[in-house]
């Protein structure tokens, strides 16, 4: 299977960030988009899993073997922290986004795959330190089983041991087949 995205452009009243964006993703790869800040990766992000905000307009084509992409497909972890549930405990958030996709979550299982207590399973987004709100929505999207992953900023937060054990998640997932696509911010250095 192959994930495309071709000429993508995201406009807003003040011009298109990105403008003609394209990159392809196989299955079971994983690609990296870096760029400055404000250069457009996460605009592709939430592209990629249609959820764009509303007053985004989108050119341009996003196709999974050639045919239009159904968003169900694509799981995204996304850059801001705030996208959890401030209402929610962690096991909730998770299991929510479970039934959705017509699947039962593992919770403290897949807390436990980055290094978190089961305890955190009880805990509200207020009680996470950010590097753990960043690994919940990690696991967020996963509970969803979504073939494809798109992960923005996956290790920004995180200390280092962590951060590690999140990129060797996303290694060994992509490894059982699923397309992984990150997003880093390169550092400009002057
Ligand atoms: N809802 C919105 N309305 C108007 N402009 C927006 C909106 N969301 C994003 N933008 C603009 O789109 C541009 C790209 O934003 P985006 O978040 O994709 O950047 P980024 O490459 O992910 O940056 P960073 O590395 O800082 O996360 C920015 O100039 C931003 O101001
Ligand atoms: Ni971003």
């Amino acid at each position: 299977m192959s994930l495309k995205v071709e000429d993508l452009s995201v406009r807003f009243l003040t011009g298109p960030v990105p403008e003609g964006a394209s990159l392809s993703v196989q299955f079971g790869e994983i690609v990296g988009l870096t760029g400055n800040s404000g250069a457009g990766k996460s605009l592709v992000a939430k592209a990629l899993a249609g959820a764009l905000p509303p007053n985004a307009t989108r050119t341009g084509k996003i196709t999974i073997d050639g045919a239009p992409v159904d968003p169900r497909r694509i799981a995204l972890a996304p850059q801001r922290l705030d996208a959890l549930d401030l209402l929610a405990q962690v096991s909730r958030q998770n299991q929510r986004f479970a039934r959705l996709a017509g699947r039962s979550a593992n919770v403290s299982g897949a807390l436990a795959g980055v290094g978190l207590p089961a305890e955190t399973t009880r805990l509200y987004p207020h009680e996470l330190s950010g590097g753990m709100a960043r690994c919940v929505l990690l696991v967020t999207a996963l509970a969803t089983g979504a073939d494809w992953i798109v992960a923005d900023e996956p290790t920004v937060g995180p200390d280092e041991a962590t951060a590690g054990r999140i990129l060797s998640l996303l290694a060994d997932l992509s490894i059982g087949g699923r397309g992984v696509n990150f997003f880093r911010m390169t550092l400009s250095v002057w």
